[in-house]
């Protein structure tokens, strides 16, 4: 199976997953991404037995909007029981790096609300130790020279995203990404709390203090399910 398919058959486990775990009427957490992508068409044809879905991006609600979900404020919202998204790596003991569409910010935000965060995920991804994915940092942009130093302190090499048009790379927030090249993560939650202190450092995408409750993982076997 490509690497596409094998989104596709986790997209659609993951819409199984929601339909039978989460009630009629609740809300529904929704990430980012291309495998996100596939779960939100996946669960589109019900999307009239929730009451709406909180998203973690302005590409996200997009597609959400698109299929006529209700997107809701998460303001609004004081309850998501299950939040759905997929990562860039993941480990063993469900700790993720996250961040490769940009989106990590909403993503963390929305899912330190969810009661359960489901991730969506081709087999490529789950990888023994994390950080051969760089790893995204959000960054307040005046503080990015600064930040950069910080983190090449602490043994990577950061680089600053940039887009399509070589200019640099924007988060729906109004921020800069620097993708932290050269890791070996052998502790991620001392490393991601070792990022949050540095001032200026709005997010960063390692997902480990909280990280996935769940894995559904796309293989040539089927779609393999591991809760954390
Ligand atoms: O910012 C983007 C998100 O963290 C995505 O969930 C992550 O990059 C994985 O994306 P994809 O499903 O496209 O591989």
């Amino acid at each position: 199976m490509t690497q596409d398919e094998l989104k596709a058959l986790v997209a659609r486990a993951a819409a199984d997953y929601v339909l039978e775990h989460v009630q009629p009427g609740a809300v529904l957490g929704v990430g980012t991404g291309s495998t996100a992508n596939l779960f939100i068409d996946a669960i589109a044809a019900e999307r009239g037995r929730f009451a709406g879905a909180v998203s973690s991006s302005e590409a996200s609600t997009r597609r959400l909007q698109s299929h006529g979900f209700e997107v809701l404020d998460l303001n609004d919202v004081d309850v998501i029981p299950v939040y759905v998204d997929g990562a860039d790596e993941i480990n063993a003991k469900g700790h993720m790096i996250k961040g490769g569409g940009g989106a990590l910010t909403r993503e963390k935000i929305v899912a330190s609300v969810a009661t359960t965060f489901v991730c969506i995920a081709d087999g490529s991804k789950l990888v023994p130790v994390l950080g051969a994915f760089p790893l995204p940092v959000e960054v307040i942009p005046m503080g990015r020279a600064a930040v950069a130093r910080a983190l090449a302190a602490l043994g990577g090499q950061p680089r600053l995203r940039m887009n399509k048009e070589g200019g640099i790379a924007l988060t729906d927030n109004g921020n800069v990404i620097l993708d932290v090249a050269g890791l070996q993560l052998q502790d991620p939650v001392a490393f991601e709390q070792a990022v949050n202190q540095i001032p200026g450092v709005v997010t960063v995408g390692l997902f480990a203090g909280r990280g996935a409750d769940v894995l559904l993982l796309g293989t040539e076997n089927g779609v393999e399910q591991t809760r954390f």
